[in-house]
């Protein structure tokens, strides 16, 4: 591992190496997005390199599907390979049922649709990810553009209905435009005080017209695992109520790094 890869950037690395070690010869993958899920796309390639690995990857956008296919991993689509074995991803939040925030990187549609689509779902993540309640986050919606501020009032009077608002409710931006999706929609952040009932939240919220999914999964991941920067790696399974720490050794190829050159 590079000596100068800032403490998160090892973590998020350890969890993601820890979590290619689950994948299996001629298994059908779910590749997430985000800066943690391209560790993982990387640590792929390295196995499929050095190891000559048979796998096919489902990307959940299109800056997964660059770099996978710039690293040379398989790609298909859903509809091809209709259901996967394994879905990794990161998450902006976790909580002790491995309940998640998601959509950072506002790539939720696809993520939630991919890891849905799995037998199993792994989140990759480093500590500070880790919450007693999901919630400081900010809960990210995927909205259709037309009527998006109608979308956005009937959003904040749910809210305050449920007595779950917070700040506000702000457009995601990009520059001076709103940032749009790779499935051509709008992103609202929701600036929450509190959750409460993360399901129920769920639930609500797509009954709304014009949203088409939000960042809350609930149910879906199977197992987090969490890198720390000196190597551990801790999974945590929720199906079988283990924790186990190990140690990742890793002795990385030349050119694992290439694409961040
Ligand atoms: O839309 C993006 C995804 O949900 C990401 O997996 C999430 O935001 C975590 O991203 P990162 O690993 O960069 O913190």
């Amino acid at each position: 591992m590079p000596a100068d890869l800032n403490p998160i950037d090892k973590a998020k690395f350890i969890a993601a190496k820890r979590a290619v070690g689950f994948v299996q010869d001629g298994m059908k993958l779910g590749l997430g997005t985000g800066s943690t899920a391209a560790w993982m796309v990387r640590c792929l390639a390295e196995r499929i390199r050095e190891e000559g690995l048979r796998v096919v990857g489902v990307p959940t956008s299109t800056r997964t599907a660059e770099l996978a296919v710039s690293l040379g991993v398989p790609l298909s689509t859903l509809d091809e390979v209709k259901w996967l074995d394994l879905t990794i991803d990161g998450a902006d939040e976790f909580d002790p049922s491995l309940n998640l925030i998601k959509g950072g990187g506002a790539a939720l549609l696809q993520e939630k649709i991919v890891a849905t689509a799995s037998d199993q779902m792994i989140v990759i993540t480093d500590a500070a990810k880790e919450v007693v309640q999901l919630g400081a986050f900010p809960l990210p919606v995927e909205v259709i553009p037309f009527g998006w501020q109608t979308t956005k009032a009937l959003v904040e009077e749910t809210l305050v209905s449920m007595d779950v608002l917070g700040r506000d409710v702000t457009l995601r931006m990009t520059g001076d435009r709103p940032l749009v999706t790779d499935e051509s929609n709008y992103i609202l952040d929701l600036h929450l005080n509190r959750i409460g009932n993360p399901r129920q939240l769920a639930l609500v919220l797509n009954q709304i017209p014009g949203v088409v999914e939000n960042g809350l999964f609930i149910d879906i991941c199977d197992i987090v695992i969490i890198g720390h920067a000196d190597g551990r790696a801790v999974v945590r399974d929720i199906n079988t109520r283990t924790v186990e720490e190990d140690r990742v050794e890793f002795a990385p190829s030349d050119n694992i790094f290439t694409d961040l050159d």
